[in-house]
This record gives structure tokens, sequence and C-alpha cells, in this order.
């Protein structure tokens, strides 16, 4: 078999790998990264909506190839869609920014890595990881069908909601299936949409979740749903959410569908453990998905920044107790914010109908200057105390 030598190997060309491969690569280490796809980006398992309050942080650009849309804000939906919230980029926490065109997108952050000096493989999955003393030492890769042997000082995981790495390297990622949000997502032409907004519409139309609409200009826009896994009796029930609410509503049902997405992503709070010898899990295979709105790309990117930064410090000794510095880091900035974020979203999903309806109708008339939960529930308290009996310790 084939040998090579990196001092980091970066599994998975997401967004969270590229960057973590990027920074790696900046503090001059040698670094592979490896995607199973013959195409980085492709084919795109995205709603692609995301803010731009992080961009700075790990220092992206915004580029106009990769912007389909630009977005002023959020509305979302009560139940019988009588109550409307309306929140501006300010109110919705910056929360909202662009839809992107993840294609390129994802290519552009693979391009920045590779501008680093990072090697990049395609149509190169890992098959097993190496590991030996205690420490993972490497994977063994097909590269174009054949087996090779990757050996590195450090691996980062980077292969998404379906991480296999965690699962061989023996970091307990397990989620329950109240924790999955099983998705599909058409991307629909010739609908009739209000272009600069996103739009969330929640209740018994998606149990345990939410269905969005994010344009992407030009009539088209990416049209999903998630349902939580434990409120399915069938996984193909998802698709029959998704087509009674485009059914119901007179500018989707006229429109055309070009694209079918399906894809599944995490709500749960932060794992106990996310590094060990040798080993350090970013993204999506980190489960660093916010439990709420299931954004995940900004998260990738930034732990997969931490990620690079702390293998560059930790090359010459890639203990599990030098790499707790990246777990730290993540928990730090995380850990509290999903664990709530993960309680508000389980009592959610039990409200009724007419429950959402009432909450939303009290939060829509109110001048709320910046949603938070509390600004939320503390508005809903004035009127039905009793609705928000079980949020108490949230204020
Ligand atoms: C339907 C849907 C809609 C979403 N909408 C949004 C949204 O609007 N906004 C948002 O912020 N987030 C959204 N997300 C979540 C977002 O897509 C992820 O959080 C984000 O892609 C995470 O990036 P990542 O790099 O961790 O993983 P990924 O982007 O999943 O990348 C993992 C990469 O690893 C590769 N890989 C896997 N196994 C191997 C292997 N063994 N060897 C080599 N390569 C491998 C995969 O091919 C893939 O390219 C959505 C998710 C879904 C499913």
């Amino acid at each position: 078999m084939k040998r090579y030598e990196y001092d980091v190997l970066v599994i998975g060309a997401g967004p969270g790998g590229s960057m973590a491969a990027r920074y790696a690569a900046r503090h001059g280490l040698k670094v592979l990264l490896i995607e199973k796809r013959p195409e980085i980006g492709v084919p795109v398992r995205c709603a692609e909506g995301i803010s731009r309050a992080w961009m700075d942080e790990v220092e992206i650009e915004p580029q106009e190839k990769w912007i389909d849309a630009e977005i002023d804000g959020a509305k979302i939906y009560s139940p019988d869609e009588k109550s409307v919230i309306k929140l501006s980029a300010e109110q919705a926490g910056n929360e909202v920014g662009f839809v992107l065109n993840r294609e390129y997108f994802d290519k552009y952050l693979a391009s920045l890595a590779a501008q680093e000096g990072a090697e990049i493989w395609l149509k190169s999955p890992a098959v097993e990881i190496i590991k030996e003393d205690g420490y993972v030492r490497g994977a063994i890769v097909r590269r174009f069908g054949e087996k090779v042997e990757v050996r590195a000082k450090i691996v980062i995981g980077a292969d998404g909601f379906e991480s296999q790495v965690a699962r061989w390297a023996g970091l307990n990622t397990v989620l329950r299936e109240r924790d999955i949000v099983s998705c599909i997502q058409y991307r629909m032409t010739n609908i009739d949409i209000e272009e600069n907004f996103t739009h969330f519409f929640i209740g018994s139309c998606a149990p345990g979740g939410y269905v969005w609409i994010f344009p992407k200009g030009r009539k088209e826009a990416n049209v999903g749903i998630g349902v939580a896994l434990n409120k399915l009796k069938s996984k193909g029930e998802v698709k029959k959410y998704m087509d009674d609410f485009i059914e119901k509503h007179e500018y989707l049902n006229k429109g055309s569908i070009i694209q079918i997405v399906t894809g599944a992503v995490s709500t749960c709070p932060v794992p106990k453990r996310i590094v060990d010898n040798g080993i350090m899990l970013v993204g999506d295979a980190a489960r660093l998905i916010d439990p709420i709105t299931g954004g995940g790309i900004a998260n990738a990117c930034i732990s997969g920044k931490y990620a690079g930064e702390i293998a560059a410090k930790c090359i010459n000794n890639p203990s599990k107790e030098c790499l707790e510095e990246y777990q730290n880091k993540v928990k730090e900035r995380w850990e509290k914010k999903h664990l709530r974020n993960w309680f508000v979203k389980e009592k959610l999903a039990e409200l009724s109908d007419d429950t959402l309806n009432k909450l939303m109708d009290v939060v829509s008339k109110e001048d709320i200057s910046e949603i938070s939960v509390r600004a939320i529930l503390e508005a809903v308290q004035k009127k039905y105390p009793e609705l928000i009996e079980e949020f108490e310790d949230l204020l």
C-alpha cells in the first residue's frame, strides 16, 4: 500500500474542513484535505441561508459569485398565518444576510485552503482511521479506487452530519431520534415571493421543525421543510408535509420544482467530547448546528478555524490534553447557547397550533427592539403567564 505523510489530515471538504485546512496550512503545517465526492460543493444539501455577522472573524470577504440573494430581514408566520413577526436583520440578531450559491461558496473556501498551501484530493473517501497506542495517526483512503495509507500527526474529522470519523475514533456523537430533523427541500422556480426576506412557518405544518422559503432571486427559492424524526411515522412522510404545504399556498403551487434535496440536521446540545489523542471534530461532525435554526455553516467555519489554529499549537504534542484547548473554546462559545436553544426547541415542539397562534399574536403586536428568547417570553408573560410557566428558568 502506498504511504503518504502529512502533519494534518482533514477528512471532508465542506465549510468546516476547508477552514480547518486553511488555518492549519497558514501556520506552516503540511496539510492534506480529502473529499469523497468528485466535486466540492456538489450536490448541495442546504437551504443556503447565512448571516453576515461572523464573516470577518474567519476572514471571508463576500463575493458576488457565491451570493444569490441579499436578505434584509426574516418573517415568521403563525400556524394560522394570521400573525407575522417581521424582523429586521438587527432584530434577528444578524441571523439573516445572504442566500448563498453553495456550489461556488464551498469551492471558494477550498480555494482559500489551497492558497495557504493545503493539498486537496477529490474522489478520496477515508474508509478507516489508523489507531496506534491509543492515538489516531492517520487514515486509510480510497484514492481513485486504490487504497492508500495517509499518516498524519493530527486528523480533523470534518465529514458532516453522517460522520463516520467520530464513530471510528470512539467519540460519542450519537443522536437521539428527537434531536434529528429530517429535511426535504425543493428548488422552485416561477414562484411569487417577497425576495428580500426569508420566510419561516411553524406549527403542525412541520412538527418539531419548520418550513422555510429562502429566495434565490429571479423568482426562484429554496422551499424546504424539517420535521423532527420522532414526529414522523415513516421517513417518507416528510415529503407529504412538504407537498401539503405547497399545495395550500397558491404563490407556490403554480411554480415548478427544478431540484430536490434531502438531508438531516442535528438539534442537540454540544457533545461532551469532540477531541481525543490525535483527533478533533469540527462542524456538523461535532454536532455544532444551532438547535433552533438548524443553521451550521457559520459554526462549521468558526470551529474549523479554531481546530486549524490549535492543530498548529499541538503539532508536537497531539495528546487529548493539548487538543482540549479546542474543545474548551468550542464549549465556551456554544455550550450555553445550544443548551438553551435545545431546551426551547424541545418545549416549542410540544405546543399546539392554538397556543402558538396566541403566542405569535402577542409577539407580533409588541414593539420588541431585539428579538431574543427572553424578550419574547417577557412579552408573552404579560398576557398569558400560564403559557410560559415552563420557561420561567430562562427569564
Ligand atoms: C436541508 C438542509 C438545509 C440546511 N440549511 C442551512 C442553512 O440555510 N444555513 C446553514 O447555516 N446551515 C444549513 N444547513 C446545515 C449546513 O448544511 C451544515 O451545517 C454545513 O454544511 C456543515 O458544514 P460541514 O463542513 O461541517 O459539513 P458538510 O458541509 O456536510 O461537509 C462534509 C463533507 O465531508 C465529505 N465526506 C463525508 N464523509 C467523508 C469521508 N469518509 N471521506 C472524505 N470526505 C467525506 C462530504 O462529502 C462533505 O463534502 C442545512 C442542512 C440541511 C440538511
